[in-house]
């Protein structure tokens, strides 16, 4: 059985013994089981296996029957999904199978909707340009975004090749990014650009603002010009908002990258993702004296006495109580059901991040 699976064309793509095993009930009925490349009004992309030739080939598919009014659980891309392969005029998405990770982001529109921006990735690639002063409290939020899929983060520091003090930037960055990897890269240089590789393993999304270099890292990994990428006349010009869709990309070597336009507004959804980007303040808070603490007014508080000794930065404690704040927010107009569910899958994760650092 084992055999089978890594010898199966999409082994590289992620296909797994699981993923087999939620399509067995389908693949009865001539389905055939494939991966979303793209996705766009309707339609999308999904990587199929020919059953006549063997070979991996792209189908054009409708969408429409597996999209309802929970955006969360439309496909999208990373999605693995069961395709009817002969429905006419076009090929159709019949089933979108159980993802394992998911980047969701809280939607632009409808104010209490999840958006998904990727789903099944292994490692979320969070792109940030050393080119301009860093962010760090969207560093912390796209961090928690990251956490909250389920995924690994992996911080990017991009364009090395245009600073001089990319090391201070970097020790900055790690300040926020408790039990996070932070790399280096030049993607016009090939600097770091090894080390980017070694970890980039399975598939991966990147996300990141506008203009940090979120296409040319995609173009690198995958050794081709796929992603369009933006002309910025000087460094410090903000880049225009290239681009458009979110395509998942093969990599030579195995696995696979998902590009994402550049993020303004990053809301999340759901708090867990919180908790794991802040595990620093989680094991502080660990030692207060009450268990409730509020850390406001309370005997004992180690937080309070954190912030007093500096060892808690203000800002930091600040980005966590406004990332909270809006959690609380977004929660209170969230279904319940689906909240208890997430909550279930991210408790194991919740634990065993909270006891990793502690050690
Ligand atoms: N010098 C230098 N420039 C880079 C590097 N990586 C990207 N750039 C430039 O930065 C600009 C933005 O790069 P993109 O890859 O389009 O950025 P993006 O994050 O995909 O932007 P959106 O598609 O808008 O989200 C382009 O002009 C790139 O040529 C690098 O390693 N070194
Ligand atoms: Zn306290």
């Amino acid at each position: 059985m084992l055999s089978t699976i890594t010898a199966h064309p999409l082994a590289g793509l992620g296909w797994d013994e699981d993923r087999a095993a939620a399509f067995h009930p389908l693949a009865e009925t001539g389905l055939l089981a494939g991966r979303i490349t793209r996705i766009d009004r309707g339609r999308c992309d999904v990587l199929v296996v020919d059953p006549e030739t063997g070979e991996p080939t792209t189908l054009r598919a409708d969408t429409r029957s597996v999209t309802g009014a929970d955006t969360v659980n439309n496909p999208c891309t990373g999605d693995w999904v069961a395709v009817d392969p002969a429905a006419r005029p076009v090929p159709v998405v019949t089933t979108v199978l159980p993802r394992t990770t998911a980047i969701i982001r809280k939607g632009a529109h409808k104010r209490s909707e999840g958006q998904v921006l990727a789903a099944n990735i292994d490692t979320v690639l969070i792109a940030v340009s050393l080119a301009a002063e860093p962010d760090l409290g969207r560093v912390e939020r796209l961090l928690a975004l990251a956490w909250e899929s389920g995924a690994e983060p992996l911080i990017v520091l991009t364009k090395s090749d245009l600073v001089h003090d990319g090391e201070f930037v970097r020790a900055d960055v790690e300040a926020v990014a408790p039990g996070v990897t932070v790399l280096t890269v030049s993607a016009e240089t090939g600097d770091g650009m090894d080390a980017l590789r070694a970890l980039a393993t399975g598939t991966c999304a990147l996300i990141g603002q506008s203009g940090a270099g979120k296409s040319t890292l995609t173009n690198a990994l995958a050794g081709t010009d796929a992603m369009t990428v933006q002309q910025v006349r000087t460094v410090d010009e903000k880049g225009r908002h290239t681009t458009t869709t979110r395509e998942l990309l093969p990599l030579p070597a195995g696995g696979a990258v998902i590009d994402t336009p550049g993020l303004r507004g990053v809301g999340l959804f759901g708090g867990e993702g919180i908790e794991l980007a802040f595990a620093d303040i989680d094991a502080i808070a660990a030692d207060c004296r009450y268990d409730d603490c509020s850390h406001r007014t309370e005997p004992a508080c180690a937080v309070r006495a954190a912030l007093a000794d500096g060892t808690l930065p203000e800002r930091r404690w600040e980005s966590f109580l406004k990332l909270q704040r809006e959690n609380d927010w977004i929660a209170s107009r969230t279904d319940a059901r689906l909240r208890a569910e997430r909550a279930r899958h991210h408790k194991s994760r919740t634990k065993a991040a909270r006891k990793a650092y502690r050690v």
